[in-house]
Protein backbone atom coordinates (compact mmCIF):
# COMPACT_ATOMS: atom_id res chain seq x y z
CA UNK A 1 0.00 0.00 0.00
CA UNK A 2 1.02 3.73 -0.95
CA UNK A 3 1.97 5.36 2.49
CA UNK A 4 1.76 9.15 2.48
CA UNK A 5 5.28 9.21 3.26
CA UNK A 6 7.26 11.23 1.09
CA UNK A 7 9.52 10.14 -1.72
CA UNK A 8 11.42 13.81 -1.78
CA UNK A 9 14.81 12.48 -1.57
CA UNK A 10 14.73 8.87 -2.06
CA UNK A 11 15.56 9.11 -5.90
CA UNK A 12 17.40 11.89 -6.12
CA UNK A 13 18.21 14.56 -3.58
CA UNK A 14 15.87 16.82 -2.65
CA UNK A 15 18.59 20.07 -2.55
CA UNK A 16 17.97 21.82 -5.88
CA UNK A 17 21.20 22.27 -8.13
CA UNK A 18 20.34 26.16 -7.70
CA UNK A 19 20.74 25.87 -3.61
CA UNK A 20 23.78 23.25 -4.04
CA UNK A 21 25.42 25.89 -5.79
CA UNK A 22 24.84 28.93 -3.39
CA UNK A 23 26.23 26.36 -0.77
CA UNK A 24 29.14 25.92 -2.38
CA UNK A 25 29.47 29.68 -2.97
CA UNK A 26 28.97 30.05 0.76
CA UNK A 27 31.58 27.68 1.68
CA UNK A 28 34.16 29.40 -0.28
CA UNK A 29 33.36 32.57 1.50
CA UNK A 30 33.25 31.08 4.73
CA UNK A 31 36.62 31.51 5.71
CA UNK A 32 36.89 27.68 6.41
CA UNK A 33 38.69 24.86 4.31
CA UNK A 34 35.95 23.13 2.37
CA UNK A 35 36.78 19.41 2.54
CA UNK A 36 35.47 17.89 -0.81
CA UNK A 37 36.77 14.21 -1.34
CA UNK A 38 36.03 12.49 -4.51
CA UNK A 39 33.20 10.03 -5.07
CA UNK A 40 34.03 7.16 -7.51
CA UNK A 41 30.31 6.39 -7.92
CA UNK A 42 26.99 7.71 -6.75
CA UNK A 43 26.88 5.75 -4.03
CA UNK A 44 30.66 7.25 -2.25
CA UNK A 45 28.76 10.51 -2.67
CA UNK A 46 26.21 9.44 -0.21
CA UNK A 47 29.03 8.24 2.32
CA UNK A 48 31.12 11.48 2.01
CA UNK A 49 27.98 13.37 2.72
CA UNK A 50 26.86 11.25 5.85
CA UNK A 51 30.63 11.34 7.27
CA UNK A 52 30.28 15.02 7.24
CA UNK A 53 32.64 16.78 4.45
CA UNK A 54 32.07 19.66 2.38
CA UNK A 55 31.56 18.70 -0.61
CA UNK A 56 31.95 15.89 -3.40
CA UNK A 57 34.64 15.94 -5.91
CA UNK A 58 34.42 13.96 -9.41
CA UNK A 59 38.08 13.35 -10.75
CA UNK A 60 38.63 12.84 -14.33
CA UNK A 61 41.59 10.14 -13.67
CA UNK A 62 38.62 8.44 -11.33
CA UNK A 63 35.87 8.60 -14.28
CA UNK A 64 39.12 7.41 -16.63
CA UNK A 65 40.23 4.52 -14.50
CA UNK A 66 36.82 3.54 -13.73
CA UNK A 67 36.31 3.04 -17.30
CA UNK A 68 39.55 0.77 -17.15
CA UNK A 69 41.29 4.25 -19.47
CA UNK A 70 44.29 6.26 -18.98
CA UNK A 71 43.77 9.76 -17.63
CA UNK A 72 44.86 11.23 -20.89
CA UNK A 73 41.85 12.97 -22.13
CA UNK A 74 40.17 10.26 -23.82
CA UNK A 75 36.90 10.76 -21.98
CA UNK A 76 34.09 12.50 -23.66
CA UNK A 77 31.88 14.94 -22.50
CA UNK A 78 28.56 12.78 -22.95
CA UNK A 79 30.54 10.30 -20.35
CA UNK A 80 31.30 12.48 -17.31
CA UNK A 81 28.27 14.59 -17.47
CA UNK A 82 26.74 11.42 -17.81
CA UNK A 83 28.66 9.59 -14.45
CA UNK A 84 29.19 13.56 -12.55
CA UNK A 85 25.36 14.25 -12.75
CA UNK A 86 24.37 10.71 -11.47
CA UNK A 87 27.04 11.36 -8.56
CA UNK A 88 25.78 14.71 -8.25
CA UNK A 89 22.32 14.14 -7.73
CA UNK A 90 22.63 11.05 -5.26
CA UNK A 91 23.84 13.74 -2.87
CA UNK A 92 22.68 16.99 -0.79
CA UNK A 93 25.97 18.14 -1.11
CA UNK A 94 27.12 20.19 -3.91
CA UNK A 95 29.74 18.01 -6.23
CA UNK A 96 32.65 20.40 -8.28
CA UNK A 97 33.50 18.22 -11.52
CA UNK A 98 36.96 17.75 -13.53
CA UNK A 99 35.97 19.10 -16.82
CA UNK A 100 39.99 18.74 -17.69
CA UNK A 101 40.14 21.06 -20.86
CA UNK A 102 36.85 21.29 -21.77
CA UNK A 103 36.62 18.95 -23.96
CA UNK A 104 37.74 20.79 -27.00
CA UNK A 105 37.86 24.33 -28.67
CA UNK A 106 36.46 27.69 -26.56
CA UNK A 107 33.11 26.38 -28.05
CA UNK A 108 33.09 23.26 -26.76
CA UNK A 109 34.00 24.23 -23.30
CA UNK A 110 31.17 26.72 -22.94
CA UNK A 111 29.08 23.70 -24.50
CA UNK A 112 30.83 21.64 -21.63
CA UNK A 113 29.52 24.22 -19.08
CA UNK A 114 25.86 23.87 -20.10
CA UNK A 115 26.28 20.35 -19.86
CA UNK A 116 27.40 20.29 -16.73
CA UNK A 117 24.87 23.15 -15.41
CA UNK A 118 21.94 20.71 -17.13
CA UNK A 119 23.58 17.68 -15.20
CA UNK A 120 23.07 19.59 -11.81
CA UNK A 121 26.79 20.15 -11.18
CA UNK A 122 27.64 23.16 -8.73
CA UNK A 123 30.82 23.59 -10.46
CA UNK A 124 33.63 22.58 -12.68
CA UNK A 125 37.47 23.22 -13.39
CA UNK A 126 39.28 23.87 -17.03
CA UNK A 127 42.77 23.14 -16.93
CA UNK A 128 45.05 25.25 -19.09
CA UNK A 129 46.85 21.99 -20.36
CA UNK A 130 47.43 21.16 -23.81
CA UNK A 131 45.62 18.49 -25.82
CA UNK A 132 45.81 15.27 -25.41
CA UNK A 133 46.29 16.19 -21.27
CA UNK A 134 48.22 14.40 -18.24
CA UNK A 135 47.73 14.11 -15.25
CA UNK A 136 49.23 16.93 -13.38
CA UNK A 137 51.09 15.38 -10.96
CA UNK A 138 53.43 13.76 -13.96
CA UNK A 139 56.17 14.83 -16.30
CA UNK A 140 56.13 15.79 -19.49
CA UNK A 141 52.81 18.02 -19.47
CA UNK A 142 52.92 21.11 -21.45
CA UNK A 143 50.58 24.54 -20.98
CA UNK A 144 48.63 26.64 -24.04
CA UNK A 145 50.06 30.00 -23.62
CA UNK A 146 48.20 32.30 -21.08
CA UNK A 147 45.85 33.62 -24.10
CA UNK A 148 44.14 30.33 -25.65
CA UNK A 149 43.60 29.58 -21.97
CA UNK A 150 41.69 32.93 -21.45
CA UNK A 151 39.53 32.61 -24.56
CA UNK A 152 38.38 28.89 -23.23
CA UNK A 153 37.98 30.45 -19.77
CA UNK A 154 35.97 33.60 -21.23
CA UNK A 155 33.54 31.49 -23.71
CA UNK A 156 33.09 29.21 -20.29
CA UNK A 157 32.04 31.76 -18.39
CA UNK A 158 29.66 33.43 -21.04
CA UNK A 159 28.08 29.87 -21.27
CA UNK A 160 26.80 30.12 -17.59
CA UNK A 161 23.19 30.73 -17.05
CA UNK A 162 23.16 30.12 -13.39
CA UNK A 163 25.52 32.92 -12.05
CA UNK A 164 26.38 30.68 -8.91
CA UNK A 165 28.09 27.96 -11.24
CA UNK A 166 31.52 27.77 -9.85
CA UNK A 167 33.87 28.15 -12.81
CA UNK A 168 37.65 27.00 -11.60
CA UNK A 169 40.46 27.28 -13.35
CA UNK A 170 43.63 25.19 -12.83
CA UNK A 171 47.07 25.88 -13.88
CA UNK A 172 49.73 23.23 -14.73
CA UNK A 173 52.24 25.91 -14.76
CA UNK A 174 54.01 25.66 -12.12
CA UNK A 175 55.42 22.22 -13.35
CA UNK A 176 56.21 23.62 -16.42
CA UNK A 177 57.04 27.69 -15.91
CA UNK A 178 58.06 28.66 -12.52
CA UNK A 179 55.83 29.51 -9.15
CA UNK A 180 55.96 33.06 -10.67
CA UNK A 181 54.18 31.75 -13.89
CA UNK A 182 51.62 29.45 -12.22
CA UNK A 183 50.76 33.45 -9.86
CA UNK A 184 50.35 35.03 -12.87
CA UNK A 185 47.70 32.80 -14.85
CA UNK A 186 45.92 32.58 -11.96
CA UNK A 187 45.24 36.40 -11.91
CA UNK A 188 45.06 36.92 -15.51
CA UNK A 189 41.98 33.83 -14.93
CA UNK A 190 40.83 35.23 -12.02
CA UNK A 191 40.18 38.62 -14.21
CA UNK A 192 38.63 36.31 -16.88
CA UNK A 193 35.62 35.43 -14.67
CA UNK A 194 37.41 32.23 -12.67
CA UNK A 195 35.66 32.01 -9.38
CA UNK A 196 38.19 29.62 -7.95
CA UNK A 197 41.82 29.19 -8.50
CA UNK A 198 42.95 25.36 -8.67
CA UNK A 199 46.75 25.24 -7.77
CA UNK A 200 48.23 22.07 -9.38
CA UNK A 201 51.33 20.16 -7.85
CA UNK A 202 53.11 23.00 -5.96
CA UNK A 203 55.88 21.49 -4.25
CA UNK A 204 56.55 22.87 -0.83
CA UNK A 205 53.70 24.54 2.13
CA UNK A 206 55.60 28.19 1.34
CA UNK A 207 54.24 27.66 -2.32
CA UNK A 208 51.03 27.32 -0.87
CA UNK A 209 51.14 30.38 0.97
CA UNK A 210 53.15 32.36 -1.59
CA UNK A 211 50.13 31.78 -3.69
CA UNK A 212 48.07 32.91 -1.10
CA UNK A 213 49.28 36.06 -0.79
CA UNK A 214 49.85 37.07 -4.65
CA UNK A 215 46.12 36.51 -5.45
CA UNK A 216 43.24 37.56 -3.77
CA UNK A 217 40.23 34.76 -5.07
CA UNK A 218 39.48 31.49 -3.47
CA UNK A 219 42.23 29.05 -4.08
CA UNK A 220 42.13 25.08 -4.25
CA UNK A 221 44.95 22.38 -3.22
CA UNK A 222 44.89 19.37 -4.89
CA UNK A 223 46.10 16.14 -1.82
CA UNK A 224 46.47 13.80 -4.31
CA UNK A 225 48.71 10.70 -3.10
CA UNK A 226 51.95 9.66 -4.75
CA UNK A 227 52.25 13.02 -6.78
CA UNK A 228 54.58 16.00 -6.60
CA UNK A 229 52.50 17.80 -3.27
CA UNK A 230 53.32 16.13 0.21
CA UNK A 231 50.37 15.64 2.06
CA UNK A 232 49.32 18.29 4.15
CA UNK A 233 46.50 18.25 6.91
CA UNK A 234 43.79 20.31 6.74
CA UNK A 235 45.13 22.61 9.66
CA UNK A 236 47.89 22.92 7.43
CA UNK A 237 46.01 24.15 4.34
CA UNK A 238 43.06 25.78 6.33
CA UNK A 239 46.20 28.05 8.24
CA UNK A 240 47.77 28.82 4.53
CA UNK A 241 44.14 30.56 3.92
CA UNK A 242 43.50 27.86 1.08
CA UNK A 243 39.49 27.90 0.76
CA UNK A 244 39.31 24.23 -0.46
CA UNK A 245 40.81 20.76 -0.77
CA UNK A 246 40.21 17.75 -2.67
CA UNK A 247 40.95 14.15 -1.94
CA UNK A 248 40.47 13.45 -5.90
CA UNK A 249 41.83 9.73 -6.39
CA UNK A 250 41.77 8.65 -2.06
CA UNK A 251 38.47 6.16 -2.08
CA UNK A 252 39.47 4.88 -5.64
CA UNK A 253 43.00 4.25 -4.59
CA UNK A 254 41.43 2.93 -0.37
CA UNK A 255 38.65 0.55 -2.53
CA UNK A 256 40.79 -0.98 -5.19
CA UNK A 257 43.63 -1.31 -2.40
CA UNK A 258 41.55 -3.68 -0.28
CA UNK A 259 39.62 -5.51 -3.50
CA UNK A 260 43.33 -6.72 -4.64
CA UNK A 261 43.89 -7.82 -1.34
CA UNK A 262 40.49 -9.48 -0.65
CA UNK A 263 40.78 -11.37 -4.14
CA UNK A 264 44.34 -13.04 -3.89
CA UNK A 265 42.87 -13.98 -0.60
CA UNK A 266 40.06 -16.06 -2.19
CA UNK A 267 42.45 -17.40 -4.44
CA UNK A 268 45.19 -18.25 -2.04
CA UNK A 269 42.55 -19.70 0.92
CA UNK A 270 39.63 -20.76 -1.18
CA UNK A 271 37.46 -18.67 0.56
CA UNK A 272 36.47 -15.11 1.72
CA UNK A 273 34.98 -16.01 5.16
CA UNK A 274 38.25 -14.07 6.42
CA UNK A 275 37.83 -10.79 5.32
CA UNK A 276 34.33 -10.64 5.98
CA UNK A 277 34.83 -8.45 9.53
CA UNK A 278 36.69 -5.53 7.17
CA UNK A 279 33.80 -5.51 4.38
CA UNK A 280 30.96 -2.86 4.57
CA UNK A 281 27.62 -5.07 6.33
CA UNK A 282 24.83 -5.68 4.35
CA UNK A 283 22.85 -3.69 6.83
CA UNK A 284 25.11 -0.64 6.47
CA UNK A 285 24.66 -0.63 2.70
CA UNK A 286 21.00 -0.88 3.07
CA UNK A 287 20.90 1.78 5.84
CA UNK A 288 23.37 4.24 2.95
CA UNK A 289 20.59 3.22 0.31
CA UNK A 290 17.54 3.99 2.88
CA UNK A 291 15.96 0.79 1.95
CA UNK A 292 13.04 1.53 5.15
CA UNK A 293 12.18 4.09 3.55
CA UNK A 294 11.33 2.76 0.22
CA UNK A 295 9.39 0.11 2.45
CA UNK A 296 7.52 2.76 3.85
CA UNK A 297 6.49 4.00 0.21
CA UNK A 298 4.85 1.20 -0.92
CA UNK A 299 5.01 -1.82 1.48
CA UNK A 300 3.07 -4.15 -0.98
CA UNK A 301 6.06 -3.91 -3.11
CA UNK A 302 9.22 -3.00 -0.72
CA UNK A 303 9.06 -5.31 2.58
CA UNK A 304 12.57 -6.20 2.59
CA UNK A 305 14.14 -7.04 6.18
CA UNK A 306 17.46 -8.42 7.71
CA UNK A 307 15.88 -11.70 9.29
CA UNK A 308 17.58 -14.52 7.97
CA UNK A 309 20.75 -12.99 7.15
CA UNK A 310 23.95 -13.81 8.51
CA UNK A 311 25.39 -12.02 10.57
C1 LIG B 1 42.92 16.10 -9.82
C2 LIG B 1 43.10 15.28 -11.06
O1 LIG B 1 43.01 16.12 -12.18
C3 LIG B 1 41.98 14.26 -11.19
O2 LIG B 1 41.62 13.95 -12.33
O3 LIG B 1 41.53 13.75 -10.17
C4 LIG B 1 44.45 14.49 -11.09
C5 LIG B 1 44.67 13.63 -9.87
C6 LIG B 1 45.72 12.55 -10.03
O4 LIG B 1 45.93 12.02 -11.14
O5 LIG B 1 46.31 12.17 -9.01
C7 LIG B 1 45.59 15.47 -11.32
O6 LIG B 1 46.13 16.01 -10.35
O7 LIG B 1 45.91 15.73 -12.49
MG1 LIG C 1 42.00 15.44 -13.80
Amino acid sequence: MFSDTTVSGLFSSSVSASAKRQALRAGLASGTLQRWPGAFSPLVAKLVAEVGFDGVYVSGAVLSADLGLPDIGLTTLTEVAGRGGSIARAADLPTLIDADTGFGEPMSAARTVATLEDAGLAGCHLEDQVNPKRCGHLDGKDVVPVGDMLKRLKAAVSARRDDDFVICARTDARAVESLDSAIDRAKAYADAGADLIFTEALRDLSEFEQFRKAVDVPLLANMTEFGKSELFTTQQLGDAGYNAVIYPVTTLRIAMGAVERGLREIVSEGTQAGLVDQMQHRSRLYELLRYADYNDFDSDLFNFTLEGATK
